[in-house]
């Protein structure tokens, strides 16, 4: 779980100038991400951050984007899109800083403001560089969430062999996050549904992949699991401190679910409070039709590109997602797909 305190656009409400910056997360095929050391003759000198800066007046983010990179690197970016924008407070100013992910770019990235730069794996910690700008550390966080995210639906016990055969070809495909959610388990009630649940758990940890549990499940699983998956009700009434039936809503969630914190979120609000948790990610949809919500009409990529857009944290999209979806959801804003059926 991340720091809860840093929510997008405060304003100036502390009398500190309010900056608006680009800043772009090059990242090549193969993960690995470029990082530019502070020269000496700037605030912050030799602190790593990642390449970008300051709009200018009537620029829009991936414009300045653009300029930035061209100025700083002599790339020509073909390929850019938004991703999280996020904002905090330093002691002299707060900075917006819209984080874009670069993925297609013409040219070999050079210094060429007296800059150092270095290709760094993500996952690698500590960092093989020295300190990052406060500000850069959360985005090298969330590049460490996979970009696909699925979602179990084994129904009952007579269903579980197969699903399993399923989630094998999923993980042996390189799906590296997964959420147990069984709502209405069918068969010998929740001792049943707990041995499927660390069924898939174990089947997920001999992949190297992390299972969430989702807040349908009893609070006494959670700290079994990589983390736990708040529905949008649960996030809502933690956020606001209340005390949820079958679950203890005031015991920090830290105490309960050590590791990842996942919210589902199909509101603004929903995202205030998956946010104001400090949640690592939210899934938010859905975006189109889906056969989850027969009758009932997707958001659509624009209002999903909205929301996302202030989230504050890395979204994935959900609802009629698959691969063929990806390029689409990120596009749009989103850090990766979750879904039930086709990822
Ligand atoms: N490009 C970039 N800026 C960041 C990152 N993290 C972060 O806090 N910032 C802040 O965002 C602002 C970027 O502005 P900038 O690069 O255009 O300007 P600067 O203050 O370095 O100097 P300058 O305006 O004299 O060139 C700085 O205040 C910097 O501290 C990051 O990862 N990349």
């Amino acid at each position: 779980m991340s720091d809860p305190t840093h929510a997008p656009a405060p304003g100036d409400a502390a009398g500190k100038p309010f900056i608006r910056v680009a800043a772009g997360v090059i990242l090549k095929p193969d993960g690995s991400v470029l990082l530019g050391r502070r020269p000496a003759d700037k605030p912050w000198p030799g602190w790593w951050e990642l390449p970008g800066g300051k709009l200018e007046p009537g620029e829009t983010v991936l414009e300045a984007l653009a300029r930035e990179l061209k100025e700083e690197l002599d790339i020509e970016v073909t390929d850019a899109s938004p991703w999280v924008t996020y904002t905090h407070e330093y002691p002299k100013n707060i900075v917006q800083l819209a984080f874009c992910q670069v993925r297609g770019w013409v040219g070999e990235p050079r210094c060429m403001e007296d800059q150092q730069l270095a290709w760094v794996d993500p996952s690698r910690t500590p960092l093989p560089v020295g300190p990052l700008l406060p500000a850069t550390e959360p985005p090298l966080r969330w590049l460490r969430l996979p970009d696909r995210y699925l979602i179990t639906a084994i129904g009952g016990a007579d269903g579980l062999a197969a699903y399993l055969a399923r989630l094998e070809k999923a993980l042996s495909a390189g799906v590296r996050l997964v959420q147990f959610r069984e709502p209405a388990w069918a068969g010998n009630g929740a001792e049943d549904a707990h041995a499927a649940f660390r069924r898939v758990l174990r089947q997920c940890r001999r992949h190297g992949a992390r299972c969430l549990v989702n807040s349908c499940h009893p609070e006494s699983w959670w700290a079994e699991a990589d983390g736990v998956h708040l529905r949008a009700a649960d996030a809502r009434l933690r956020a606001a401190g209340v005390p949820a039936s079958g679950a203890d809503a005031t015991r920090p969630l830290q105490s309960v679910a050590p590791g990842l914190l996942g919210v589902s979120a199909h509101t603004a609000a929903d995202l205030d409070a998956a946010r104001a948790l400090g949640a690592d990610f939210a899934v938010l949809g859905h975006v189109l039709d889906t056969p989850s919500h027969p009758g009932q009409a997707g958001m659509g990529w624009a209002r999903f590109a909205e929301l996302a857009r202030d989230a504050g944290l890395p979204v994935f999209a959900i609802g009629g997602q698959s691969e063929a979806t990806l390029a689409d959801a990120r596009r749009h804003g989103a850090h990766g797909i979750a879904g039930i059926r086709r990822i």
